[in-house]
């Protein structure tokens, strides 16, 4: 049978049978021989210069003192956050180059939009095991591992501090490109492959229509109790996906048809409704002579520039737990080979599912509501006000990340992303470690830092080598004042800063101050925080803004 089953290939390199032998690709790689062992006379000297993982995120998490220094000069943390742009999105393949209908490079992977693109290519069907050569014949039934490893008995914290405001804003910046068409297939998706503000501004033309006013480049919106609020759908006519008995009155119209499920999601979907229409009035103030459509659509693209800058600033600065203070400049690659064009990985998507960071219930200024009075009540937000809401999830501590922690109501949904990650054929967590530049685990102890349940996971895989990606990324032990493992890090950090760099407004025809309505516009975007979305957007004081509670 197939001899590439075996991934013989390192570093890249691409199998490819010959009858039943086979041959390594090592062309464009800086490595050569039979298997691609062999780096080349540069390829060593980087190697030898390049520090390990470790290392680094040991420097990155403490000397606190140095990170001071190298914060406050701007040669210094220009040159480290350049490093950090440039070493992350060269681990993506751009254009892209597989998806999971075909293990081998087609046209396909660059010309159909309407699927997530693969990093690593799916496992060829005739292998001996669903993971190549390693492990059973059959993997365990999904039900299983997650019982086994997943189903929550107690609520685990979040070892750093992470507030429940960090999950949330997670889900709905992510919902902007996770759009899974599950009616065409789990790689089938829907979504514009990047930072494309469509969670506020709808998925298409017809539904941006149906969410402006066409008054002064503004959304449609609603005064409730003095404060602004998402129209209903009666007056903004876009699909949300609420249930049949629910109230007229509560039925809130937003960018995505998901966001009416939890208020965490309509919060932000408020907030940032606020925040476009405050844009519109103050370029307006700049440009009176400008018309609805020139407000509307630069009011947009500083949306847009707002989302990228609070992602690295604040949201991906509190998951990295870095000391060094994160930079949103896309200038530093303007002397750089850049692709500005971004494709979203399948990989992204399946390990972004975060649902373990998700209490089962949710104190709201004393208010105590369990998750399932949550769900389809955006109408709780209006109730306490956006300021008593985000100053309440803000206090409130996230879950941890890892094993038996995934709440009642997430756990079907984690059955299925394992299903959907074998009816894809995803290779193994190992083949995604040695993608990503690190080495593969040698024993189930090593991944998992403990005996009990390495053991267990021994019982169910039989091999290291046969983990499948998303239950290692579960069991992987968590480094020290970490809030993921290092797997999480180092093949999420890739993906997101890709993602976030190679948006269009972060290219030189882009870059500059008339795209934004002028320096006012400009320095919008440089300026903004998470903390102020909030407090420019709320009267009088303003509340707790963090994610890390107090
Ligand atoms: C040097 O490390 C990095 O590149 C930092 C900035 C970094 C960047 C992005 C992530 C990240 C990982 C998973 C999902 C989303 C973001 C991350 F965990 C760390």
């Amino acid at each position: 049978n197939n001899p590439c089953c075996s991934y013989p290939c390192e570093n890249n390199g691409v199998c490819m049978t010959k009858g039943d032998s086979y041959s390594c690709d090592c062309a464009n790689l800086d490595f050569h021989g039979k298997h691609c062992e062999i780096p080349t006379f540069t390829k060593k000297i980087k190697l030898f210069l390049k520090p390990n993982f470790e290392t680094l995120h040991n420097l990155l998490t403490s000397y606190k003192w140095l990170w001071n220094i190298v914060n406050k000069v701007p040669f210094l943390s220009n040159y480290v956050m350049k490093k950090v742009y440039t070493i992350r999105s060269d681990m993506i393949d751009s254009p892209p180059t597989y998806t999971s209908e075909h293990e081998y490079i087609t046209k396909e992977a660059y010309f159909n939009y309407s699927v997530y693109t693969r990093t690593l290519p799916p496992v060829p069907k005739d292998c001996p095991t669903p993971m190549g050569v390693w492990g059973k014949k059959e993997l365990p039934p999904a039900e299983d591992i997650v019982k086994a490893f997943f189903v929550r008995k107690e609520f685990l914290p979040e070892p750093i501090g992470t507030s429940v405001l960090f999950p949330y804003f997670a889900q709905h910046f992510t919902h902007m490109f996770f759009k899974t068409d599950l009616k065409k297939g789990p790689q089938f998706q829907w979504g514009g492959h990047g930072v494309d503000a469509s969670n506020v501004y709808g998925k298409d033309r017809d539904s941006e229509n149906n969410l402006r006013s066409f008054k002064d480049g503004k959304l449609k919106s609603q005064m409730i109790n003095g404060e602004e609020w998402p129209p209903l759908t009666s007056d903004a006519q876009v699909p949300m996906g609420y249930p049949k008995g629910m109230e007229k009155s509560q039925q809130y119209a937003m960018g995505h048809s998901f966001f009416g499920l939890l208020p965490g999601l309509f919060m932000y979907g408020a907030v940032w409704l606020r925040e476009h229409n405050r844009v519109c009035d103050i370029l307006k103030a700049e440009h009176p002579e400008w018309d609805d459509e020139r407000l509307y659509q630069t009011a947009k693209l500083v949306i847009i520039g707002e989302t990228i800058q609070i992602v690295i600033v604040d949201y991906v600065k509190h998951l990295s737990n870095y000391n060094f203070d994160l930079i949103f400049n896309p200038e530093l690659l303007f002397d750089e080979q850049f692709q500005y064009q971004n494709r979203i990985a399948l990989e992204f998507n399946h390990l972004y599912h975060w649902h373990p960071l998700m209490p089962d219930e949710f104190n709201i200024t004393g208010t105590i509501y369990a998750l399932k009075d949550f769900m389809f009540h955006p109408e709780i937000v209006v109730k306490h006000g956006l300021s008593d809401f985000v100053d309440s999830l803000s206090k409130q501590r996230a879950g941890m990340f890892g094993p038996h922690n995934h709440g009642p109501y997430t756990v079907p949904v984690v059955a299925e992303l394992i299903k959907h990650g074998r009816t894809l054929r995803l290779q193994s967590f190992n083949q995604y470690r040695k993608r990503f530049d690190m080495k593969p685990y040698k024993s189930f102890e090593a991944l998992t830092g403990e005996k009990k349940m390495a053991k267990q996971l021994e019982n169910f895989y039989g091999d290291i080598d046969a983990v499948e990606f998303y239950v290692g990324l579960i069991m992987e032990k968590r480094r020290a004042n970490s809030v993921f493992g290092d797997s999480m890090v180092q093949i999420g950090a890739p993906y997101s800063v890709k993602g976030l760099m190679a948006n269009p407004i972060c290219s030189p025809k882009y870059w500059k101050p008339s795209t934004f309505g002028g320096e006012v516009g400009f320095n919008i975007v440089k300026s903004s925080s998470i903390r102020k979305l909030f407090c420019d957007n709320i009267k009088g004081k303003c509340p707790l803004v963090s994610f890390r509670v107090p």
